[in-house]
């Protein structure tokens, strides 16, 4: 291997930002001493509610500024990796993609996301690609079957005019971006043909998913379905393609169906659990040194990404040290302007490149290559222990549980030597040992060997665990981005996935990962450790988000002040100037509307209030024992349906969720109407401006949830929440009028 570099990481300049990051953190600071100084002589309730929730933001603003500070870009040189490693000597990577429900996950789309799989470029024989199905539905399985004989067609046909979208359904959405702009007879012949093959296939899918009993007898191929319930049965495995075992390029990757035993009274630990089997079973059946992870719904949409990936694990620098490599989530649906603030393109650009300067990216869950021997536990060659490289065979059975086979071969990964492709006829059966419920017991899984368990976050649980062992990552991000993948559609699921994240978040926080003890006992950096908790505090700033939000409607509603007084409160406005000004200008140097700024600010008040609120209780609950976790799967749709005009309205249900929010709202229209009509009681500290601009600016960032009040069928705040909301406001003005009679 000669020494060529493959990809370099540039830090990107950012005088401005940290100038103007700073100038808000001073000001902060400021602010927050001149609070601690007026205490002496002036102490109220208000303001110490408000000192404390100020402390909480200054804090968090620190976290962000350190993070955003050196931010940086990775290039890779795809074109040389050649001179490093001959194509032929290419590592193999084993694709690994989960489904788990074939309704809320429509099988089309999984099916696109293989086939683009599928279609990668890169030798075929290297790539196998498994399929891990959590519903155990035929549906899935039929899917996939048809969808290999259509490969047989698509692969060729992208790979012989280098299309750049691999997954139809993006492909034939998208023409324009096919081959070249002056489409050749042939090239359009074949297209044509392909779109009639293609749209066969999604009938056939769409028919089977209607009528399933109808189309797929549970015979033969399917016979094993027979009886199996989605939380009750044995490990389906089914080999759909394995024709490319002589090393011919030509073929098809290999495609397997994994659906792992499942036992009620097990648990299945979710997508953790799924991983843990699929990263098994291709253990044994074609054990790559690498293993690249994608969500259902996650296309390529870089037909180059794996040799991209590969500049970074190969260069000779990152070969010591890069465990994985991530590529950003981002969305092909997403909707005009963000409306619900969960494409996350801001933070990606600005918070997550920052953490590319320092020890590298979290892991996101999707689109992410990883080395199969981190997977299994192991620490960077450099700060490994000569006799800890080796381990014994009492050692791999503890680690790797009672498979002997898979013992072997892990113990060939563990020691970098896994290039072996073994036929799968051999290993069928020790395939479905692995994967049944019992195998993990007393074992290390999920505990030290792959992702671990014990939250609903268990990408970032998993990625912390790599980084306090000392390893690095880093983003790749090719032009054309790698993959692209669906959006939760509207509110209500946006807001089950962030609930779920901050329950998620909160548990990782607060468990045997969390970055204070990897920064005191792991090799986690300081400033990475901040990094993680840009995220993981994400369920906590609840907290302080209500309370501050309900403060100048307390103050209107007693006729108190929680704000600074004279010049101090123009010190207070200039922050929120400077704020907002400033990040507008970050939204629209990367391309993002003015309007996109907005809807997501707004949502950065109304996720917090209403989905991480409800996300912390629900994650404390589980850490107390008194319920378990339970995750909701996004919902996943195909493209057509986002056409809608409406995509972007917020839609409500009866959840609890939004019972903080609308509890909110209604406080500060009690609090404005009683400013107006005077009838608070008259004190010389009395609320001002400030807290009527404050609470005019909650009204303004709840203006949907106002629309919601009056709103019809799903547009309308259900009767049961307005009441619930109703009853909460009115005990809060109660408590906040008693309080100034006990007072006076
Ligand atoms: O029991 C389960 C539950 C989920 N999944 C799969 O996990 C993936 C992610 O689930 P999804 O409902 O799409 O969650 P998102 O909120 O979109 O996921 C984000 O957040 C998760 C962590 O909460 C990460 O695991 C994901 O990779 C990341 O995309 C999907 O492919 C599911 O099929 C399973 O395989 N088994
Ligand atoms: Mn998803």
């Amino acid at each position: 291997m000669e020494d060529v570099q493959l990809y370099e990481r540039i830090r990107l300049k950012c005088t401005f930002q940290r100038l103007i990051d700073s100038f808000i953190f001073i000001l902060l600071l400021l602010l927050l001493s001149h609070r601690l100084i007026t205490f002496s002589t002036h102490f109220t309730l208000p303001c110490f509610l408000g000192f404390l929730c100020e402390s909480w933001f200054t804090f968090n603003w620190f976290i962000i500024l350190s993070t955003k500070w050196a931010r940086a870009r990775v290039n890779t040189f795809h074109h040389s990796l050649s001179q490093r490693v001959p194509m032929a000597e290419l590592p193999a990577v084993d694709l690994l993609v989960t489904t788990a429900d074939p309704v809320r996950e429509p099988p089309i789309i999984a099916v696109n996301t293989v086939l683009s799989l599928l279609a990668l470029d890169y030798p075929t024989h290297k790539l196998a690609c498994y399929v891990s199905d959590d519903g155990c539905s035929p549906v899935t399985f039929y899917a996939l079957l048809e969808a290999s004989r259509f490969a047989k067609l698509w692969v060729p046909f992208c790979k012989k005019y280098n299309v750049q979208l691999r997954a139809p359904l993006r492909f034939f959405s998208d023409e324009s971006t096919g081959a070249n702009s002056q489409p050749s007879p042939e090239f359009t012949q074949d297209c044509l043909r392909m779109k009639e093959e293609y749209k066969k296939l999604s009938c056939k899918i769409e028919e089977a998913s209607r009528e399933p009993e109808r189309i797929i007898k549970l015979e033969g191929e399917f016979g094993a379905f027979m009886n199996a319930k989605r939380r009750n049965h044995k490990a389906i495995i089914k080999v759909i393609i394995w024709e490319n075992e002589a090393g011919q390029s030509d073929g098809l990757p290999h495609l397997i169906y994994v659906s792992r035993e499942k036992r009620p009274q097990h648990p299945h630990h979710h997508k953790a659990g799924a991983m843990n089997a699929l990263t098994r079973v291709s253990g044994l059946m074609s054990n790559a040194p690498y293993m690249l992870n994608v969500d259902c719904d996650m296309m390529v949409n870089n037909p180059k990404i794996v040799e991209h990936a590969m500049c970074i694990f190969l260069d000779p620098k990152g070969y010591k040290e890069v465990a994985f490599v991530q590529s950003f989530q981002q969305f092909h649906d997403g909707l005009k302007d963000d409306p619900f603030g969960n494409q996350l393109v801001a933070a990606s650009v600005y918070v997550l490149a920052g953490l590319a300067g320092l020890q590298g990216p979290f892991y996101c869950g999707t689109n992410c290559f990883h080395r199969r021997k981190v997977i299994y536990g192991r620490s960077p060659d450099a700060i490994l222990p000569e006799n800890q490289e080796k381990l014994s065979n009492r050692e791999l059975e503890q680690r790797f549980g009672s498979s002997k086979e898979f013992v072997k071969l892990a113990a060939q990964a563990w020691e970098d030597n896994s290039s072996d492709v073994i036929n799968p006829s051999t290993s069928l059966e020790s395939a479905i040992e692995v994967s049944s419920c019992e195998y993990e017991y007393g074992t290390a899984w999920g505990k030290q060997v792959g992702w671990l368990y014990g939250s609903l976050a268990e990408d970032q649980q998993t990625g912390l665990s790599i980084h306090r062992r000392g390893w690095r990552s880093e983003c790749c991000m090719p032009e054309p981005i790698a993959f692209t993948g669906c959006a939760p559609g509207g509110l209500i699921s946006t807001m089950a996935q962030q609930k779920r994240w901050a329950s998620g978040l909160l548990r990782v926080l607060l468990g045997p990962q969390s970055p204070y003890l990897g920064l005191l006992f792991g090799k986690l950096q300081f400033r990475q450790c901040l990094g993680y908790l840009w995220l993981l505090h994400w369920g906590l700033h609840a907290f302080p988000e209500i309370c501050y939000a309900a403060l100048p409607a307390y103050c209107l509603l007693t006729n108190s002040t929680f704000l600074p007084k004279g010049r101090w409160l123009w010190v207070f406005a200039i922050v929120f100037v400077i704020y907002n000004i400033y990040s507008v200008i970050e939204y629209l140097a990367i391309g993002l509307s003015l309007r996109t700024w907005w809807n997501n600010h707004r949502m950065r008040r109304i996720t917090p209030m209403n989905a991480w609120f409800m996300g912390s209780l629900s994650g404390i609950v589980e850490m107390l024992g008194i319920s378990n976790s339970v995750l909701d799967i996004t919902q996943k749709e195909a493209p057509s349906s986002s056409s809608d005009t409406d995509a972007g309205r917020f839609s409500f249900d009866e959840s609890a969720m939004f019972v903080p929010g609308t509890t909110i709202l209604l406080l500060h229209l009690s609090g404005l109407v009683m400013k107006l009509v005077r009838l608070d009681p008259a004190s010389e500290n009395g609320s001002g401006v400030g807290e009527v601009l404050c609470s005019v600016y909650v009204v303004v960032c709840f203006w949907p949830f106002l629309k919601g009040l009056f709103g019809k069928a799903q547009y309308g705040i259900p009767m049961s929440t307005i009441f619930k909301s109703a009853l909460l406001a009115f005990l809060f003005v109660q408590f906040s009028r008693s309080s100034i009679a006990t007072t006076n």
